[in-house]
């Protein structure tokens, strides 16, 4: 039924915009804007020129030199790619590639990594990562506008052996080479994949790889508190699992996710899965809620990596040891240090560091900013992880500050 307004009403006048928004709206928007807008034009600026310094003549392998020369170059050696001639079975880790000289006559130079940090995912990777590309020496893999992201180059391929022949893609996500500067890439995702430690051995076999490992049962949780922050864990019929669908069967849920929602996903996979074998459960888990759990089993995830790659060139940090304190974190990344080869930096009296640091600690994905997971949720994951914590524990020869985690000796 239509109501007709009387006659001689006045229609109320519409509600008026607060001076506030007005201002919002007139101000500060086009202030944000013009800001963004200058923080991506002079990234773009800096990186334009550190391409057209990064000028290498010296000491450069000449591709007739490169026809003679037998075995791989030696890190820090650069190579000459005119005409792509640098041969995949040349390289190594921390050699570089120089590429035909441009319009300008300028030469770039990139560096293959000295260093990998393969994972595990949510095992504090991003706060090691935050020092290493503070220190003077070191710098990762970085996005169009030249900030630090992990390049994720092998676990992102569809196929990782083809991407291992594309290397000169690889190449391209690292910034220009500055002398006595050495890159590193971050990709938690590496660990959980069983054909990437082949083809990194093959392109890079003097790779050193770093490890960090967290209680796996808390891994986990943290994983599903991951997804949900990305909106990708739906419920539907009591039944919780990832997805990225919009679908209006299942309901979206943010985060935090409820300590429930974590028992049904846990509950629901124990039972797919109960009578698979723990390796075979994570070869074949590829994405998705089926590689929630199964990223725990570290063991299995390390044996290809210790297949291709001597014990001397990985290092495992305890994620429980080195959160522990600020001290603690600091040491371990002076471990990390010791193994890469770089000079030690103090990064207590580096006030970018400082502001990181700060910074970090305000992330949303810091901070465990959720619920404890149930008891019994613990006690079934824990129950799970025992025998590849034990197993973990024996491999690494170190004892393990998780259940089932005793038994080794200490580090070798
Ligand atoms: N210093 C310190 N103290 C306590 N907790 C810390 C610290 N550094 C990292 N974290 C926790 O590590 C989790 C994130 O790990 P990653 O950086 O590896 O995540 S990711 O894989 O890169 O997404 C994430 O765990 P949750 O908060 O449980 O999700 C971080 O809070």
């Amino acid at each position: 039924m239509m109501l007709r307004r009387a006659s001689g009403t006045k229609a109320p006048p519409p509600p008026e915009r607060l001076p506030s928004q007005d201002k919002y709206k007139t101000r500060v928007l086009p202030l944000l804007a013009a800001a963004v807008g200058c923080i991506v034009a002079a990234s773009l600026l800096l990186r334009t020129t550190a391409t057209a310094w990064a000028v290498q003549t010296d000491d450069v392998v000449t591709c007739p030199e490169q026809r003679r020369m037998s075995g791989r170059a030696v890190p820090g050696t650069t190579l000459a790619d005119d005409g792509h001639c640098v041969q995949a079975s040349s390289l190594d880790a921390g050699v570089c590639v120089e590429d035909a000289a441009d319009w300008r006559g300028a030469h770039r130079r990139r560096c293959l990594p000295s260093l990998a940090v393969i994972g595990a995912m949510k095992s504090g990777t991003t706060n090691i990562m935050l020092y290493l590309q503070n220190h003077p020496q070191l710098r990762t893999s970085e996005d169009m506008i030249g900030w630090p992201q992990e390049s994720r180059y092998f676990s992102a391929a569809h196929d990782p052996e083809a991407a291992g022949r594309n290397w000169r893609f690889y190449l391209r996500k690292y910034p220009p080479a500055t002398d006595g500067v050495l890159t590193f890439d971050k990709s938690p995702n590496y660990l959980l994949n069983p054909k990437i430690p082949s083809v990194l051995a093959s392109l890079m076999p003097s790779l050193k790889l770093l490890v960090c490992l967290r209680n796996p049962t808390s891994r986990a949780y943290s994983h599903l508190q991951h997804e949900c922050r990305n909106g990708r864990v739906r419920q539907a019929e009591g039944a919780v699992f990832r997805s990225k669908s919009n679908d209006e069967s299942s309901e979206r849920l943010s985060f935090p996710c409820a300590p429930e929602a974590f028992d049904r996903l846990v509950r629901a996979q124990l039972a797919a899965k109960k009578d698979l074998d723990k390796c075979a459960w994570a070869r074949g888990s590829g994405s998705g809620d089926s590689n929630v759990l199964p990223r725990g089993f570290y063991d299995c995830q390390l044996a290809p990596w210790f297949d291709r790659f001597p014990r001397s060139q990985l290092l495992a940090l305890v994620f429980e040891d080195f959160v522990s304190s600020r001290e603690a974190t600091l040491e371990a990344v002076a471990r990390v240090e010791r193994f890469a080869g770089l000079e030690p930096f103090d990064y207590g009296r580096s006030a970018r560091v400082a502001a990181v640091e700060r910074l970090y600690a305000l992330m949303p994905s810091r901070g465990g900013r959720y619920a404890p997971m149930l008891a019994a949720t613990r006690a079934a994951l824990d129950e799970l992880y025992c025998a590849p914590n034990r197993a973990l524990s024996a491999t690494l020869r170190r004892r393990l500050p998780w259940p089932c985690g005793g038994g080794g000796e200490r580090p070798v």
